[in-house]
């Protein structure tokens, strides 16, 4: 279960992009976050994981308090969280297989990784997952000559690699064409299903949301302003989540607290 609790992040002195976010995922579930460009949902993620170090607040993942954690316990909790990026960050002169494989250091020896002497489980299961999303056969290919779809196979597969407890996608369709763009967020969702995995996905196609996940999450500027199923996600919904600017919003809040 991730349980986040009055989560606030403030990027040096400006105003707070997060303000006293609660959430709360519990079981397997696919989760998307909508919002305007701005609203908070990549620093939200990135929260999760620790790329972005929250103000204050709390985030328990599995009951480990992750904003607490420091050093080797915060790399080890790293390990259960797996992310999956819109530009899909993969070394492009290294193999599908070396790629893969990167989501296990961390788990291998230093000098096993640079040897690229696998253990044979770490191989079996590479395979098993290249095979189930389609790539098994670009093993031994450079990551650069794959297309974007695949590409982001690939980051699907080096995600899972980690045996997270949590999959973060930021965004992982926007650099995609729209047929390609459903397969990866219907493979998502029934990786989800198959691995009894939570995963929380980014996206500002509305229409694949509804149709891909179980559960959206509407932001404004920063707050949760809308968390239900996607048939309720109705045009008033839609006009709540997308209206208004950060300047305005602020406005609305200073009066509210007059
Ligand atoms: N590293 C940073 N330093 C300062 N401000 C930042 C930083 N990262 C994000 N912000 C600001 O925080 C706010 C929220 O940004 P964030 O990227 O989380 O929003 P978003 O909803 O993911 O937007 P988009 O859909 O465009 O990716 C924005 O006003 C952005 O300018």
């Amino acid at each position: 279960m991730l349980k986040i609790t009055d989560l606030v992040k403030r990027y040096g002195g400006g105003d707070p992009v997060l303000k006293n976010l609660d959430l709360t995922i519990e079981g397997e579930s696919v989760v998307s976050i909508i919002g305007s460009s701005g609203a908070g949902k990549s620093t939200l993620l990135r929260c999760i994981n620790r790329l972005v170090e929250p103000t204050s607040g709390s985030i328990v993942l599995n009951g480990t308090e992750l904003t607490a954690l420091r050093g080797a316990k915060l790399r080890e909790a790293r390990r259960k969280i797996g992310m999956v990026f819109q530009g899909f960050n993969l070394v492009d002169r290294l193999t599908v297989m070396e790629n893969v494989q990167s989501g296990r250091l961390g788990y291998i020896s230093t000098w096993s990784a640079i040897m690229r002497r696998y253990p044979k489980e770490d191989i079996r299961r590479a395979y098993e997952l290249m095979e189930r999303v389609g790539i098994a056969h670009y093993a031994n290919t450079r990551a650069d000559q794959l297309s974007g779809g695949e590409r982001q196979r690939v980051g699907v597969v080096r995600a899972l690699m980690q045996q997270p407890d949590i999959l973060l996608a930021d965004e992982p369709t926007a650099s995609l064409d729209p047929k390609t763009s459903e397969q990866i967020m219907g493979l998502l969702r029934d990786l989800a299903g198959e691995l009894k995995l939570p995963v929380i996905i980014n996206i500002h196609n509305v229409t694949e949301a509804k149709e891909y996940t179980d559960r959206i999450v509407g932001m404004r500027y920063g707050r949760i302003i809308f968390d239900d199923t996607p048939a309720q996600l109705d045009q008033d919904a839609m006009d709540r989540i997308y209206s208004g600017s950060p300047h305005a919003d602020r406005a609305e809040q200073t009066v509210a607290a007059q």
